[in-house]
């Protein structure tokens, strides 16, 4: 459980030859009564760890198809507890690890501490809170530590070096290496340098560095797989699990998989 289950779940993968893949939902998005099936289907196509979004009303580093999955989400009334209290019911029948991306305002509301336990007791393994900068975090990464919750942070190519250094030693489960400069959403290039960038932050970080933000076809899974441990796609994801598209998510992950190399980045 927590952290610890995070850990194993990528450690064997890459032991395997393969690279991780964290596809995002939103947590709701299409009925909170049908989490459990979502999630299973992710856990058999491939998946390494699932991102778990709790819709929230100000989703600032989201981009539009995450917003707009959010205030459907909403819409039919799911929330945090509601989205806590489902995973519990089920949790025996998944083994795959599950993250939890929520801003800090509903953690906040709900109670650092009380949030912890409850997480721990339902089986939320990690957690990414992307409005808690490193200088901010001591208010609510100790209490998670406690309880082995892993707290995913995440490096930005704006980042600093010296920045960068803490963030890669802090991290836990993985670190969530942002490739492009703000929301979140597919596009078709990446920076330059990137490549640069994620290497870099392999060397710095302990653990597992997954990349983010912008990944939509499974070229780009390979591509980017390439130089780090593996990949998040979110806003792919979830335009094709609203679509009924299942078998083009099946695809993007399994390119995650499939242990060749392409190489046009
Ligand atoms: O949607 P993209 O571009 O594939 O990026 C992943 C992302 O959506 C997911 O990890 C995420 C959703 N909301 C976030 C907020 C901050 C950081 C990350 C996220």
């Amino acid at each position: 459980m927590g952290k610890a289950k995070i850990d194993a779940a990528i450690a064997s993968v890459l032991e395997n030859g393969d690279k991780a893949f964290v596809p995002y939902i939103m947590a709701g998005d299409g009925g909170i009564e049908n989490l459990k099936e979502q999630i299973l289907f992710l856990e058999e196509s491939g998946a390494t760890v699932v991102e778990l979004g709790i819709p929230f009303s100000d989703p600032v580093a989201d981009g539009p198809v995450i917003q707009e999955a959010g205030l459907r989400a909403l819409a039919n009334g799911t929330t945090l507890a509601g989205v806590l209290d489902s995973l519990e019911e089920w949790k025996e029948s998944r083994t795959i690890p599950i993250v939890l991306m929520t801003y800090f305002n509903l953690i906040f509301a709900y109670g650092i501490e009380k949030f912890a336990e409850r997480c721990k007791e339902v089986g939320v393994d990690g957690l990414i809170i992307p409005d808690v900068p490193p200088e901010e975090e001591e208010m609510a990464a100790p209490t998670f530590a406690k309880h082995e919750i892993a707290l995913i942070r995440l490096a930005a190519p704006t980042s600093p070096q010296s920045r960068l250094e803490q963030i890669a030693k802090r991290t836990e489960g993985f670190l969530y290496a942002v490739t492009v400069k703000g929301t979140t959403g597919a596009r078709t290039r990446y920076e330059d340098g990137l490549p640069e960038y994620l290497q870099e932050l392999q060397t710095l970080s302990a653990a597992p560095v997954l990349a983010g933000f912008g990944v939509s076809t499974p070229e780009q899974v390979k591509e980017l797989g390439q130089y780090c441990d593996g990949v998040i796609v979110g806003s792919k994801i979830v335009e094709l699990l609203a679509a009924g598209k299942r078998d083009e998510i099946k695809e993007i992950i399994q390119a995650a998989k499939a242990n060749e190399t392409v190489s046009n980045l």
